[in-house]
């Protein structure tokens, strides 16, 4: 897949596409149903399919301070969509300036001049232009004009404890906050993973025959409630971001309370392994909730724990 960063980079060849807008945080279940009907229609079409997102989130510029939970890393977001079939990434990013574009300058000057939209794939909520002003009905009606089509797709639907959900970025949010990764799992149809380099941490795992890579992720990365988690350790090609191998582990998300510590940290104990992890580019992806984060009078209430953590991640995970 193609990727770039500024509209002063899209390749000068690309000819007409077929573009689809949004965010795509997380990349989840809505949205893996919108960008492949964004793909089925540039196959017919026999044009690349392009995909336009920004980067920071725009709520961090339009509201300074509210920056949302991020789901998935523009490295990752990029290997998922690359999965999905897209050929072209272009990041733009997102500044006050580019905020007060009005929705007919960016209409023409982003999807027509610089990426030669024929076509345009968005979700019927789909907004755009300063304060938001553009919508489907629109961006047709600029289409028309300008010379593309606009498809707008449907959002997808979700059944869960409270009824119905509309699949979204801010449902994915909350089930993360909340420590639900099976509702999390199934909006966004895989697990829900954080990425992150592994980093020294008090170097007491060992000692306690529990040695844990502690991962250190980018600011603003959404992670899981504080608790004891099911799930796996990924490595990842520290170039392309490439997931590789997937190693069943039990997590840690909290402060080691045990222990006094006051910094959150994201700790995996891969079960069946020894080796050095420092520095390695990795994924941690949750897969169950087992128990809150507790603080142990002694280490042996701790151990207890972990080895009970252990057995529950085996059945967990099915080993
Ligand atoms: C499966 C698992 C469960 C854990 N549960 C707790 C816990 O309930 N309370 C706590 O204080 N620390 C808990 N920890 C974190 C340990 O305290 C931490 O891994 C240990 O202190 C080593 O820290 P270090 O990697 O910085 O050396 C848990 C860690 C793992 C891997
Ligand atoms: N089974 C394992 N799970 C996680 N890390 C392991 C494992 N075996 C060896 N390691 C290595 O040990 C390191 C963790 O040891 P630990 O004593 O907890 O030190 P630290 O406090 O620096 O995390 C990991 O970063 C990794 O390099």
């Amino acid at each position: 897949m193609l990727r770039w960063r500024g509209l002063e980079s899209t390749p000068g060849d690309l000819g007409r596409t077929v573009v689809t807008v949004g965010m795509y945080d997380g990349v989840h279940r809505g949205h893996q149903t919108l960008i492949g009907a964004a793909v089925a229609r540039a196959r017919a079409m026999r044009r690349p399919c392009l995909l336009l997102t920004f980067d920071p989130h725009p709520a961090e510029v339009v509201r300074p301070g509210s920056h949302p939970a991020i789901l998935t890393s523009l490295d990752r977001k990029a290997e998922l969509v690359a999965g999905l079939g897209v050929d072209a990434m272009c990041v733009l990013p997102f500044t006050p300036e580019f905020s007060r574009l009005t929705r007919e300058t960016f209409t023409h000057s982003v999807l027509v001049e610089r990426l030669h939209a024929a076509q345009v794939v968005v979700g019927e909520n789909f907004t755009y232009g300063h304060k938001a002003s553009g919508n489907v009905g629109t961006l047709a009606e600029e289409g028309r004009r300008f010379g593309f089509a606009v498809e707008g797709v449907a959002l997808a639907q979700d059944s869960s404890d409270d009824g119905e959900v509309t699949i979204s970025s801010t449902y994915v949010r909350a089930c993360v906050a909340a420590g639900d990764m099976v509702s999390a799992a199934r909006a966004l149809g895989r697990l829900h993973r954080v990425d992150g380099v592994v980093v020294r941490g008090d170097r007491r795992g060992r000692d306690l025959g529990y040695p844990t890579a502690n991962v250190e992720s980018p600011q603003y990365t959404a992670i899981p409630a504080d608790g004891v988690y099911a799930g796996h350790l990924v490595t990842r090609d520290p170039r392309s971001g490439a997931s590789q191998e997937r190693l069943p582990a039990a997590i840690s998300v909290g402060t080691n309370p045990t222990f006094q510590g006051s910094r959150r940290t994201v700790e995996a104990f891969v079960l069946d392994f020894d080796g050095d992890l420092y520095g390695e580019h990795v994924g941690v992806e949750f897969a169950h909730r087992l128990r809150p984060m507790a603080a142990f009078d002694d280490v042996h209430g701790l151990l207890a724990a972990m080895a009970k953590d252990v057995a529950d991640t085996r059945q967990v995970l099915r080993l």
